[in-house]
């Protein structure tokens, strides 16, 4: 028996095991200029390069994308000083979904393995508050709620210019997705802190997996890790950490929009023995009780039969032992 580096529970099958040997850079993943949204002619290119990557990549980054600098480096410094809180402090506000209580998590397990992170959960409440669930925030660092609330609106409203581009990108107008979705209501946003893990080679911060939703917008800090499963050739691909950019990614509600055309992409993250990683993301999904099934727009075209079944996640809500950790 070699020396036990980390609980078993946090051991990954032996298949689901990075290399750490290998590394493969993200050359072609598109990096994706919000600047110039002004005209016609650079909407649709946009919008083209947007549609390529969801075709082709299901992941790409976004720089120049009007959220400003201040609000990412206030998120991912506030995000960095509660991680390093004593665990019985950060324990104080732990989730509690039969008190439905948001706030800081426990390593989470995804098929049965635990992840090598700590999580922060809150939602974006606006208007619309009632009470189903209700955000935890801690005394120390004072200015997280402040700045959660700030990354997670910008976000929101960023969430809603790509979607329109997306919609763009299919040759709809823009309000044709845009209007499934909301902003100010109950959405998720998660900090997640991977702390530096002493066998890198045996767990993960996320164990592969696909995102439910429509769009999953997130920022990374410099130290890097996630990882997407290419699709050409199935060999993970590093998504290189660009300084303030968003990776965006796409969920089974958007593939199933498309009939299949725009892919939801296998991504994990990876640890490294010395660094810790901190990552924020917002889950950009549409309101509550959509039916999701593919566009009646979408079928009109080159794929006339649909490959989805129309599903509602419901109030997601309203049932939070549904929601419960297993
Ligand atoms: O932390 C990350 O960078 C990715 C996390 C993720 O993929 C998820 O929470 O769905
Ligand atoms: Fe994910």
């Amino acid at each position: 028996m070699g020396e036990v580096l980390v609980d078993e529970a946090f051991i990954q099958l032996e298949e689901n095991r990075p290399n750490l040997a290998l590394t493969v850079d993200d050359d072609e993943l598109p990096v994706i200029d919000l600047s110039n949204l002004e005209d016609d002619a650079s909407l649709a290119s946009v919008a083209a390069q947007i549609g390529h990557a969801c075709r082709t990549w299901g992941f790409f980054q976004v720089i120049n994308h009007g959220v400003a600098d201040e609000v990412i480096e206030n998120i991912l410094s506030e995000a960095g000083k509660f991680f390093e809180l004593p665990l019985e402090e950060k324990r104080k506000i732990g989730k509690d979904f039969r008190k439905r209580q948001l706030g800081f998590c426990e390593p989470d397990r995804v098929h049965g393995v635990r992840q090598w992170r700590q999580g922060f959960d809150y939602l974006v409440i606006g208007y619309d508050e009632d009470k189903e669930l209700t955000n935890q925030w801690p005394e120390y660092p004072p200015e997280l709620r402040k700045w959660a609330l700030k990354f997670s609106s910008e976000t929101e409203k960023l969430g809603m210019r790509i979607i329109g581009l997306v919609s763009l990108s299919l040759g709809r107008p823009a309000s044709k997705l845009s209007g499934y979705f909301k902003l100010n209501t109950r959405r998720y946003t998660k900090l997640h802190h991977c702390p530096p893990c002493p066998a890198p080679h045996l767990a993960l911060g996320a164990s592969a997996h696909e995102d439910e939703g429509a769009l999953a917008l997130l920022i990374q800090d410099s130290v890097g890790g996630l990882e997407i499963k290419r699709r050409a050739d199935g060999e993970w691909i590093r998504v290189r950490p660009i300084p303030n950019a968003y990776v965006v990614n796409v969920g089974h509600m958007m593939e199933a929009w498309t009939n299949g055309e725009y892919v939801s992409v296998m991504h994990r993250v990876k640890l490294k023995p010395d660094k810790g990683r901190l990552s924020c993301i917002l889950f950009f999904n549409p309101i509550h009780g959509t039916t999701i099934e593919p566009l009646e727009e979408i079928l009109k075209g080159e794929s006339p039969n649909p490959k989805y079944k129309p599903y509602s996640l419901g109030n997601y809500f309203a049932k939070p032992e549904e929601l419960v950790n297993n």
